[in-house]
């Protein structure tokens, strides 16, 4: 296999945007038991070919190291020889990436966002009616609703994927796996890090307003 020949400052960049954001996630705590993942994209695309970074499996994301990311293609593979294993969730963003053409995805473990997940299990998507942030989504129609797609989660991540195939929908930057956690993606690393922002805010108020108003409705 050739892989696709990417400018190193192009690498460069991307391994400095993922570190500048690893330690902003660490610093809000957003990857507890070294859970969690991030990826950047570089060079060119076509759905059946690119090539990313990517954290490693099982590090500690709250402390920098020279072995932290490494380059993978549309497939999960490294583009390069390494000892280093590629996050266990590779071909979640393998799949987001094929699907959406973005540039950056990123993932985080929250008690809200997981306990979200299975409130709303039931109806496979979390309703979210005018919250002002769905704006950081793009979507600016007064009093918006969205709904928040919800996957299974299994150990067995290939068997993750095809739902995500299924139902990821156009307009929303964002998937939640059932008790596990919420991956966003952007054309870059910074939409994508408004996207995620937006959900951890949105899934809280959901949370907090659902508590309030329960037994009300
Ligand atoms: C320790 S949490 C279980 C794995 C997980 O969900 C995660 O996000 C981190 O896995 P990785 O292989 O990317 O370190
Ligand atoms: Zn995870």
């Amino acid at each position: 296999m050739s892989f696709q020949k990417i400018a190193l400052e192009d690498k460069q960049r991307a391994l400095s945007e993922l570190r500048d954001v690893k330690e902003l996630f660490a610093s809000r705590g957003l990857f507890p038991g070294t859970s969690g993942n991030l990826s950047i994209r570089v060079g060119d695309y076509k759905p059946d070919e690119f090539q990313f970074a990517i954290t490693a499996s099982g590090k500690d994301k709250t402390v920098h190291t020279p072995e932290d990311y490494l380059f993978v293609d549309q497939d999960g593979k490294p583009c390069e020889t390494t000892r280093l294993k590629p996050s266990a969730e590779t071909l979640i963003h393998c799949e987001i990436y094929k699907l959406t053409g973005a540039g950056a995805i990123f993932h985080v473990h929250t008690v809200f966002n997981s306990v979200i997940s299975e409130y709303f299990w039931d109806r496979k998507s979390v309703p979210v009616d005018g919250v002002e942030l769905i704006k950081g989504f793009n979507i600016w129609e007064e009093e918006a609703h969205i709904d928040i797609p919800i996957v299974s989660n299994f150990a067995h991540i290939p068997s993750i994927v095809p739902e995500i195939t299924e139902r990821i929908v156009q307009n929303i930057p964002g998937i939640l796996l059932r008790k596990h956690g919420i991956y966003a993606w952007g054309a870059n690393a910074f939409e994508a890090k408004r996207h995620l922002e937006a959900f951890e805010f949105i899934f809280e108020y959901v949370y907090r307003l659902e508590m309030l108003t329960r037994g009300t409705r």
